[in-house]
C-alpha cells in the first residue's frame, strides 16, 4: 500500500497549476449519460474518482476515454448503454456514483444503483435524492443495498430539499433537464460546481435558470444533444495548497485558480496573516510568519467548506494561540484530530467542536490517512513537522487529489510516495 514520506522543514516556493474540480468532473461525466451524443470535457483532473466514475460509465456500455495525447480531455458517448445499472463493487468507494440515478432514470426510465459508500464522514442518506425523484413521478424501492428505480418520463415539480444537498440538487437538476415540464428546486445548494454543471447542460440543450441561488427552474425538454465544456479550477485542491503554504512559509503562485470561490478561507487566511494577492485565473501566496490561530465554522457555500476543514485545522495546530473550529455539515469528520495529535498538535473535541491550542513545533511521526480531506491535514502537518512523516493509506488522498506530492515537491517540498 503506498504511503507518503515527507521530512518536515522546507519553505515553499514557485508555481503549481490547479486541476479541474472532482465535485465538477464526477456530476459532469454522469451528465454524459444524458444524451445520445458525443460530450467532451477538458481539465479533467487525475485522480481516482474519475477513473472509477469512467469504469462505471463504461460498465453500462458508454464509451469513456481520456485521451493519450490531451490526459485532460475525456470523451464521452452514451450512445449505447445497455445496462442502466451501478453495481456495488463499483459504488462503494464513492460517494458521486449515486449521481448516475438521475440521469438514468431521465434517460431510461429505469435505473438500478448500489447505494454508495465514499467517504466515512458521517451517515450520509441519499433520501433527498430519492424524495425528489419520487416528487417527479418516479417509483423508488431501495431493496438489498440497492435503489431500484422506475419512471415512464419524469414529470416536472417543485422540490424542497430538507437541507441543502451538493449531490441531492444535481441528481435532481439533471433529473429534470429531460422532465415533462418545469422543475422547480428550492433551497438548492450553490456550490460552484453547481452553476458548472448547469452550465454544461445549457450547452447540451437543457433550459435552467437560477444556478448558482437557492431557486433553480429547468424547463424540461425531450432530448439533450453533445456538447464539450472545461471544468472549473478545483476550490479545495486550491485551498489546500494555501493552507500548505501559510503553514510550511514561502511564496508560491497558483495558476488557473479561482479566488472568487474560495472567499470565506482567503479571509481567514488573511485573519491569520497570511499574504495572499489575486487576479484573473492566479492566486499568490505568501507565509512569511507563524500564523495566527483563527477560529471558524463550516457550513455551505458561500461561507466555510467542510472539505477545507481538516487542512485549516493543521494551520491552527502550528498557529499562535487558541483557536475554536465547528463543523456544522457532517457529524463525524474530526477522525484526522487523532492523527494531528500523534504529530504533537493539541486538540480537545467536544462534539461538534474542536478546540485548538497552536504548539510552536510538531514533531514527525507515521499518521494514517483516514477520508479524503483528512489525508491532507497530516500532510500539510508534516510539511512543518520536525523529522519525518509518514501518512499511510493514502489511497483516500489518490481519490481526490491530481498528484499532489509531485506537486508539492514542484515547489520545493521533501515528499515521495513509497511502497
Ligand atoms: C462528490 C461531492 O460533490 N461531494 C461533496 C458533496 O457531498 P454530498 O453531496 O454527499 O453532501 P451533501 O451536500 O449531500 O450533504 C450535506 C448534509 O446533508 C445530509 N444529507 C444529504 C443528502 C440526503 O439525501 N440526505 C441527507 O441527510 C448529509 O448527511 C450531510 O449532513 O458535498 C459535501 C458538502 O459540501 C462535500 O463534503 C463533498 O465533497
Ligand atoms: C467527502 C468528499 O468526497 P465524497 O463526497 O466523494 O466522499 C470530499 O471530496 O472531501
Amino acid at each position: 500500500m503506498d504511503k507518503l514520506l515527507i521530512r518536515g522543514g522546507r519553505r515553499l516556493e514557485g508555481e503549481v497549476a490547479i486541476s479541474g474540480a472532482k465535485n465538477a468532473a464526477l456530476p459532469e461525466l454522469c451528465a454524459a449519460l444524458l444524451t445520445a451524443d458525443p460530450v467532451t470535457l477538458t481539465n479533467v483532473p487525475r485522480l481516482q474518482d474519475v477513473s472509477t466514475t469512467l469504469k462505471l460509465l463504461r460498465n453500462m456500455g458508454a464509451k469513456a476515454e481520456r485521451s493519450e495525447a490531451q490526459p485532460d480531455l475525456v470523451s464521452l458517448d452514451a450512445s449505447e448503454v445497455t445496462s442502466p445499472e451501478a453495481p456495488y463493487d463499483l459504488v462503494k468507494t464513492m460517494r458521486a456514483s449515486i449521481l448516475v440515478l438521475g440521469p438514468l432514470l431521465a434517460r431510461f426510465g429505469e435505473a438500478t444503483v448500489s447505494l454508495p459508500g465514499g467517504c466515512a464522514i458521517g451517515s450520509r442518506p441519499v433520501d433527498q435524492h430519492i424524495k425528489g425523484l419520487q416528487a417527479m413521478g418516479a417509483d423508488i424501492r431501495v431493496e438489498h443495498g440497492y435503489i431500484l428505480a422506475k419512471a415512464k418520463r419524469l414529470k416536472g415539480a417543485r422540490i424542497t430539499t430538507d437541507m441543502v444537498t451538493v449531490t441531492g440538487t444535481e441528481n435532481l437538476l439533471m433529473a429534470a433537464t429531460l422532465a415533462e415540464g418545469e422543475t422547480v428546486l428550492e433551497n438548492a445548494a450553490q456550490e460552484p460546481e453547481i452553476p458548472d454543471l448547469a452550465e454544461l447542460l445549457i450547452a447540451m440543450g437543457a433550459k435552467i435558470e437560477g444556478h448558482g441561488t437557492s431557486r433553480i427552474r429547468i424547463q424540461g425538454v425531450e432530448k439533450l444533444h453533445g456538447a464539450s465544456h472545461r471544468i472549473v479550477p478545483d476550490r479545495i485542491e486550491t485551498g489546500t495548497f494555501l493552507c500548505a503554504v501559510a503553514a510550511a512559509g514561502g511564496d508560491v503562485l497558483l495558476r488557473d485558480a479561482r479566488a472568487d470561490q474560495l472567499d470565506a478561507v482567503i479571509d481567514k487566511l488573511r485573519e491569520a496573516g497570511v499574504a495572499i494577492e489575486a487576479g484573473g485565473g492566479w492566486i499568490r501566496v505568501k507565509g512569511q510568519s507563524r500564523p495566527k490561530a483563527v477560529s471558524f465554522r463550516t457550513s455551505e457555500y458561500p461561507a466555510f467548506p467542510t472539505d477545507m476543514q481538516a487542512q485549516f485545522m493543521a494551520l491552527n495546530c502550528i498557529a499562535e494561540g487558541a483557536s475554536k473550529v465547528t463543523e456544522t455539515i457532517f457529524e463525524n469528520r474530526f477522525m484526522h484530530v487523532n492523527e494531528l495529535v500523534r504529530l504533537g498538535a493539541n486538540i480537545v473535541v467536544d462534539g461538534h467542536t474542536a478546540m485548538v491550542q497552536g504548539v510552536e513545533q510538531l514533531s514527525g511521526a507515521i499518521v494514517m490517512a483516514t477520508d479524503l480531506r483528512a489525508s491532507a491535514s497530516p500532510v500539510i502537518a508534516g510539511l512543518v513537522a520536525q523529522g519525518e512523516t509518514v501518512v499511510d493509506r493514502i489511497y483516500h488522498l489518490d481519490r481526490g487529489y491530481d498528484r499532489m506530492e509531485a506537486k508539492l515537491r514542484g515547489i520545493g517540498a521533501d515528499i515521495e510516495r513509497v511502497k
